[in-house]
């Protein structure tokens, strides 16, 4: 099996790009071993602090941050890096090639009851010149790279640098990712779909009549069953989805008209939209195309509606709808 150099050096990926992801690959097998060590090393529960999102932060979200910081600095391939934990970008080499935005552990509420969690990450071309938060305000279709790594039964990870999508599993042997599958592709087609039902009511029209006529099965407009999953760690439901296809959506929601959305577009939306396009599928907000956004700041929100093609294009079909006329589709 082939080792992520090779498949790089088989992509034609240039020596600087293969470094920066090799520092990626290689900080997140030493999370996965911190992951790993749970209740043993300290490592679980929160901290006292919250981040720029007023989150709570958990001690692994504060730890992994730390781990790729410091490597990332390190590594003179980056010019800077923006995390969810992060206020601010933090500037690294003045020669670096590349930004990289992430998402140090993604799904944290789930790592205290010891279920998926990973890590997501964005690399974007450093623009030359001054360093600031607007150099990384580029649209996902500027991406040079985009993965994410799933510290589940088995650490994997899903890459992508333009040229499909490949998954990597981690020899706890060798502590090496192999390519496990080097061409990973979404059915166009699915019966499954993952939404937080429990914010049904405060949804736009569009979603509250699509996942209805999804719940009402064949006897329904769609005539066929629809079966649900939700992990509450994205890596984890878009990782189900380029497994085996499905749609996965956070939708807009009223809940808090202040924060209508929920995922970050830099260091979730982008990347993983980047990740669904190379193996076939689509990632949408509801009326634009995820990867042609352009930012506005580093911890922006978004809506995210991404899987199977013609679930999402069934999908995107009853946000075309003007509900105000119309409460409902035939
Ligand atoms: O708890 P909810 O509302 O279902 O939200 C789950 C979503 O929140 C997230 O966990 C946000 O990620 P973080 O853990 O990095 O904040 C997504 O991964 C997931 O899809
Ligand atoms: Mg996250
Ligand atoms: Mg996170």
């Amino acid at each position: 099996m082939q080792t992520l150099a090779q498949t790089l050096s088989a992509q034609a990926v240039n020596a600087s790009l293969t470094q920066l992801l090799v520092t990626l690959a290689e900080t997140s097998i030493a999370i996965s071993g911190a992951v790993r060590h749970g209740a043993l090393a300290g490592v679980l529960g929160a901290t006292e602090q919250e981040n720029v999102q007023g989150e709570t932060q958990k001690k692994l979200d504060v730890i992994t941050n730390d781990m790729l910081k410091d490597a990332l600095k390190a590594d003179s391939t980056v010019r800077g890096i923006a995390s969810e934990e992060e206020d601010y970008v933090v500037e690294a080499n003045a020669q670096g090639e590349y930004l990289v935005s992430f998402d140090p552990l993604d799904g944290s509420s789930n790592i205290d009851i010891n279920s998926l969690v990973g890590t997501i990450f964005s690399v974007l071309p450093a623009p030359a010149g001054e360093f600031n938060e607007q150099s990384f305000l580029q649209a996902g279709r500027k991406q040079v790279a985009a993965g994410y790594v799933l510290y589940g039964p088995s650490t994997m990870m899903a890459l992508t640098t333009g040229k499909g999508t490949q998954f990597y599993t981690l020899d706890p042997d060798s502590q090496t990712f192999l390519l496990t599958n080097d061409n990973v592709q979404i059915t166009p087609d699915t019966a499954e779909f993952a939404i937080n039902m429990s914010n049904q009511r405060f949804w736009e029209a569009p979603m509250q009549t699509y996942i209805a006529d999804l719940l009402l099965g064949k006897i329904g407009p769609r005539e066929q069953s629809f079966n649900m999953r939700w992990i509450a760690a994205m890596v984890g439901d878009v990782h189900r989805v380029l497994c085996r296809g499905g749609i996965f959506t956070y939708p807009t929601d009223n809940k808090n008209p202040a924060k209508p959305f929920k995922l970050r577009l830099m260091y979730e939306a982008n990347p993983m939209a980047l990740l669904v396009e190379q193996a076939g599928g689509k990632a949408s907000t509801g009326y634009e195309t995820i990867l042609d956004i352009q930012p506005t700041e580093i911890h922006q929100r978004v809506a995210v509606i991404l899987g199977s093609a013609n679930e999402v294009d069934t999908c995107l079909s009853y946000h075309g709808i003007d509900y105000s006329e119309e409460p409902s589709i035939d």
